[in-house]
C-alpha cells in the first residue's frame, strides 16, 4: 500500500472498523458532512489519507444555517480546509430562518440527500463520536427512556434508495478527534454554542461527563457507548420477536384487537413490545410507558375490564380472548382510522 502520511494507530482503527464492520465500500462516491468543528474535521482527514488505498471518490458538505455571526466565516473556513484537501466542496446556506436545533439537523439531512442524490454519492458520513452516543445515552436515560432510546446512533442506516448515512467515528472518542486535529495541525471551527450551559446536551457535555470520569470511571464515554452497541442488537431482537408475535396475536378481519391469550403465554418483555407495536398503529400520537402499561394489565384482568382513555378518548375493553380498542365516537370504527 503506498502512503504518503504517516500511518497512526488512528488511522489503523479506521482502516479496522470500515473493514469489519463492511461500512464502506472500495472506489464508492463519499460525502462528507464537515461543520468544521474538530469531529467532522478529524473524519475528513483521516479518509482523505485512506482515500488512495480504498480508491474513493471523496467530496466535502457544509451547511450554513447562517444563525451565528460567525456562520460566514466558518463556512469559508471548511472550503479552505477542502481546498487544502484537493477535493469538491458543496456549501449550502439557509434562505429561511431556522428557529430550533431539531430544525437545524432536519434541513442539514435535507441539504445533504440532495446533494447525494444530484451528484451521485451513495454514502453521506459524518462525525459523529462515542463521545456523542454516550452523551444522547445519558440524556435519554435520564428522560426515562426504555432500551430503544438507549442505543443511541447507529454505525449505518439507510436513507433511502441506495443512500446510506455511515457514521465511522463511533469508536473514536472527543479527546481522539482533538489529537488527530493537533497532530495535523488542522484549525477547528469552535461552535459558541457549545458553551451554551441552558442546553441540557451541553450541561451532559461539559459537567457530568467529566464527573463521570474523574469519580467514577476515566473510560465512562467508551464503556458507556459499548452499552449503547449492546442495546441495539438487543433490541434489534426484540423487536423482530415483537414484530411476530403482534401478527400471531392480530386478528387480520379487525385491526383495533390484540389476542390477549396469545400474549399471555410470552414473556414480559415481548407482551411490553407488541402492545406498543399496537398502540402506536392505533393512536395517533406516541404511546408513552403508562399507556401500554395500563393496556398489559388487561392482558391478565378479568373479562369485561376496561382502561381508562388513551390520548384521543379510545379505551381498551376486554372481550373473551381479546382486548379490544374502542373509539370513544361511536360514529368512528377505529380511533386513528
Ligand atoms: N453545518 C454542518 N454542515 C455539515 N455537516 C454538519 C454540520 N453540522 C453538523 N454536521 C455533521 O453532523 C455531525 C454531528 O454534528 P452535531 O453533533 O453538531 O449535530 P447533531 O445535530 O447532534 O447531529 P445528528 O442529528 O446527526 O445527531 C458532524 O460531525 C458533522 O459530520
Amino acid at each position: 500500500m503506498t502512503q504518503y502520511f504517516s500511518w497512526t494507530p488512528f488511522h489503523a482503527r479506521l482502516h479496522q472498523t470500515l473493514r469489519q464492520r463492511r461500512l464502506l465500500e472500495r472506489g464508492q462516491r463519499i460525502l462528507i458532512a464537515v461543520s468544521g468543528g474538530q469531529d467532522s474535521v478529524c473524519l475528513a482527514q483521516l479518509l482523505h489519507d485512506l482515500q488512495k488505498h480504498w480508491q474513493w471518490q471523496l467530496a466535502i458538505a457544509h451547511c450554513n444555517h447562517g444563525w451565528r455571526s460567525d456562520a460566514d466565516a466558518n463556512a469559508d473556513h471548511v472550503k479552505a480546509l477542502t481546498r487544502h484537501w484537493q477535493l469538491p466542496f458543496y456549501g449550502r446556506t439557509a434562505m429561511e430562518a431556522i428557529l430550533s436545533e431539531a430544525q437545524a439537523r432536519e434541513w442539514r439531512y435535507a441539504m445533504l440527500i440532495d446533494i447525494a442524490r444530484q451528484d451521485g454519492y451513495s454514502c453521506i458520513v459524518t462525525g459523529h463520536t462515542g463521545s456523542d452516543r454516550a452523551e444522547t445515552l445519558l440524556y435519554n436515560l435520564m428522560r426515562g427512556s426504555g432500551a430503544d432510546g438507549l442505543q443511541a446512533l447507529t454505525w449505518r442506516r439507510s436513507l433511502g434508495k441506495e443512500l446510506f448515512l455511515v457514521r465511522p467515528l463511533l469508536d473514536f472518542t472527543r479527546s481522539d478527534t482533538a489529537e488527530v486535529c493537533e497532530d495535523y495541525a488542522l484549525k477547528i471551527w469552535y461552535d459558541t454554542t457549545n458553551d451554551d450551559l441552558s442546553f441540557a446536551r451541553n450541561r451532559i457535555r461539559q459537567e457530568v461527563v467529566p464527573y463521570l470520569q474523574e469519580h467514577f470511571n476515566p473510560q465512562v464515554e467508551t464503556q458507556l457507548s459499548q452499552t449503547a452497541e449492546l442495546l441495539r442488537a438487543d433490541v434489534t431482537l426484540l423487536e423482530a420477536l415483537a414484530a411476530r408475535l403482534h401478527q400471531r396475536a392480530s386478528d387480520p378481519h379487525a385491526i383495533d384487537r390484540l389476542n390477549r391469550s396469545m400474549l399471555r403465554s410470552a414473556p414480559l418483555a415481548l407482551q411490553r413490545r407488541v402492545i406498543r407495536q399496537f398502540l402506536k398503529q392505533q393512536l395517533s400520537s406516541p404511546p408513552q410507558f403508562d399507556h401500554v402499561e395500563k393496556m398489559l394489565y388487561l392482558v391478565k384482568a378479568p373479562n369485561r375490564s376496561q382502561s381508562d382513555p388513551f390520548p384521543g378518548g379510545a379505551i381498551a375493553q376486554v372481550d373473551g380472548d381479546w382486548i379490544v380498542l374502542k373509539s370513544s365516537d361511536p360514529t368512528d370504527g377505529g380511533s386513528k382510522n
